[in-house]
């Protein structure tokens, strides 16, 4: 068999349809340019550093240079072999392992680099590339100038002795014209500022009139010695205020030796939308990765905004994110660990602290505390709720109340909450979102305790029945209001209770007053309609007017009945019943409003009749 073999062939590649790819989809911004020249400035000083540890270890950038910058470090600089071999071979990289394979563990221990394609962002805001570079490795090795063009083309030149006199890498940026502006001095501080300030090597930016700014504040502000716990709780919220613009209302302290972590979970003075998460600061080695990390904390900590540097956390090749593993996982967990306990430390010492925490974080606790088990547990007993009480926390309501009853609508709470709190019982507004879902779930946290959902008939059953002659007295008047509140599918009841200002009181639950609307629907339905509401429908227990014995006007009420013409007391009935649905806070059906209206109209004309006769009399 004869084969027709072509030659083998080498890939050839378009360095600007790389460099546009990159720009477009890899990194958020060209800014990020500044950060790959700082990262392989630093790399290279760890790298000479290997070598000697003594080694001086600068990185001075100057700006205003014919409009580009240039970066030079004091690091392990390059022969001639090695810039053919890194410089000018995209995604090779010197940083990972003596195969310069795809074993990324060695890079990682010591580099912020790996993947070999840094460089390349530089092409980004840069035309041109120009390193000179001078090895200390082979010291006796000439420096040399490497040219990289954004056109995929290079020269390489050796430079004459001694004109490189120490070793170390220079790189100068020549500016493209859409990148001029990521060049300017000014910009160029900032940005090194903004990815640097925590590089462990000196960082300095020098302008055309040689004045020295310093980018990096180091040892980090949690690593300072401070001559008392004060000193440095305020030296660590100065610093919270500094970099997120709020004074935190605590500080936790990070320390993970495992992935070489360490830092601040600043405490957030104002509430935060769970959704709408703090960006927590990550520093890989000193060099900030990312401002928006919020994969670093688990979602329930959202009240905090962490800056930690950490040495084991891998990047994505974008260098902007963690590159989600099981090693971030753990550090999530870890970190959540550590607010945990800084949580329980508040519960155990500084309730003050917990209470400051509580009146600004308590909804979002509320909203999580559902779906984290550990979280319910170390808050349930602290968060506050509305209760007939007042607002107090659920652990010292329950202390005094051996059944904590939940309404389930806040209409519900504002109809008994008086009435309930009258009658000895503990109730607490389970009407806003979560609250009662979590009432019910205190029985897990504090064994023993109850708790169960108020109806209607746990109120009546409190109050106190009035003596069987009073009622006796009272049945005419009774009889009558019966018949009126039939009408509104309500039953009537007489007993005594507090506030004697309160005449009646109407109690009716939500459930079933839908499945009130519901058989109301069903009687004016089609027969489609009527058979899907049927099978919904469940027997629902009336509503109940609860007259009070102890109100003046209802004793009034029913001493008059017996003489009174059976119109007045028709429409007294009808204005109770409207005045106690009007407290009970519901909204009202078009009936309602009939009821509120007639009712109103009713008393008003005798009123005017009333007062008609009187004036007669007085007339005769
Ligand atoms: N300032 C420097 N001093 C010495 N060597 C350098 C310097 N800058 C770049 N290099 C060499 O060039 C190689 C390629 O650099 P480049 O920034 O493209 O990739 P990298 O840093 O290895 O990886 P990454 O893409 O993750 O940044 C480096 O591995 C290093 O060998």
């Amino acid at each position: 068999m004869t084969t027709d073999q072509q030659p083998e062939h080498a890939f050839q590649v378009d360095l600007r349809g790389l460099v546009d790819l990159l720009s477009h989809h890899l990194y958020s911004s060209p800014r990020v340019y500044l950060r790959e020249l700082m990262q392989n400035a630093v790399d290279a000083i760890t790298a000479r550093r290997l070598l000697d540890p003594a080694a001086e270890a600068r990185i001075t950038i100057r700006t205003g240079v014919g409009g580009g910058i240039t970066v030079a470090d004091t690091g392990v600089g390059l022969t001639e072999a090695d810039v053919h071999t890194f410089l000018a071979t995209i995604g090779r990289s010197s940083k990972r392992g003596a195969d310069g394979g795809l074993d990324l563990s060695a890079a990682r221990a010591d580099f912020i680099g790996q993947f070999g394609i840094g460089l390349l962002a530089c092409f980004v805001v840069a035309d041109e590339i120009t390193v000179v570079s001078r090895s200390a490795r082979e010291p006796g090795a000439p420096a040399v100038e490497w040219r990289g063009r954004s056109d995929g083309t290079y020269g390489i030149r050796r430079l004459p002795a001694g004109s490189v006199p120490e070793p170390g890498t220079t790189v100068t940026l020549t500016p493209r014209a859409e990148g001029s502006e990521w060049l300017e001095p000014g910009r160029v501080l900032q940005l090194a500022r903004h990815f640097g300030s925590l590089l462990r090597y000196d960082v300095t930016v020098v302008d055309r009139d040689g004045t020295e700014s310093r980018v990096n504040d180091t040892p980090p502000v949690w690593e300072r010695q401070y001559g008392s716990p004060l000193a440095r709780r305020e030296a660590l919220a100065g610093y919270g205020k500094a970099v997120f613009d709020f004074a935190p209302l605590d500080t936790i302290d990070l320390d993970i030796p495992l992935v070489g972590l360490k830092g601040v979970a600043f405490v957030l003075p104002t509430p935060a939308h769970p959704t709408r998460r703090s960006g927590n600061r990550v520093h890989l080695k000193g060099m900030l990765l990312s401002d928006q990390a919020t994969e670093l904390v688990p979602d329930w900590a959202f009240f905090v905004a962490c800056v930690v540097d950490t040495t084991g956390l891998r990047p994505t090749a974008s260098r902007e994110a963690l590159y989600e593993d099981e090693t971030l996982a753990a550090v999530r967990d870890a970190i959540g660990e550590r607010i945990r306990e800084w949580l329980t430390g508040l519960a155990a010492s500084d309730l003050a602290l917990l209470r400051r925490f509580l009146d600004v974080h308590h909804l979002a606790v509320k909203a999580l505390a559902r779906y984290d088990d550990k979280l319910l547990q170390l808050l349930l007993p602290w968060l506050p709720f509305e209760t007939t009480d007042g607002t107090v926390s659920l652990d010292e309501f329950a202390r005094s109340h051996p059944v904590v009853l939940v309404t389930q609508t806040v209409e519900e709470f504002r109809q008994v909450a008086p009435i309930a709190a009258a009658a000895g019982l503990g109730v607490v507004n389970g009407g806003y979102v979560y609250d009662r879902e979590l009432v019910h779930r205190l029985p897990e946290v504090r064994p023993g305790s109850t708790v169960a959902d108020l109806d209607p008939e746990t109120v009546s059953a409190h109050l106190d029945a009035v003596d069987p002659a009073a009622e006796l007295a009272a049945a005419p008047f009774l009889a009558r209001a019966r018949a009126v509140a039939d009408r509104f599918e309500t039953d009537v009841a007489l007993r005594s209770f507090q506030p004697v200002g309160v005449p009646a009181m109407l109690v009716d639950n939500r459930e079933a007053r839908h499945e009130r609307r519901r058989a109301e629907l069903s009687a004016g339905a089609d027969e489609l309609w009527a058979g899907i509401l049927g099978s919904l429908s469940s027997s629902a227990p009336r509503a109940q007017l609860i007259l009070n014995h102890l109100n003046p006007l209802i004793r009034k009420l029913a001493d008059v009945s017996r003489t009174a013409d059976a119109q007045l007391a028709e429409t007294a009935i009808e204005a109770l019943y409207g005045q106690a649905l009007l407290l009970s806070r519901r909204p009202l059906r078009p009936a309602d409003h009939a009821l509120l209206n007639r009712s109103f109209m009713g008393l008003l004309e005798y009123a005017t009749q009333a007062a008609g006769t009187a004036q007669g009399e007085a007339g005769a």
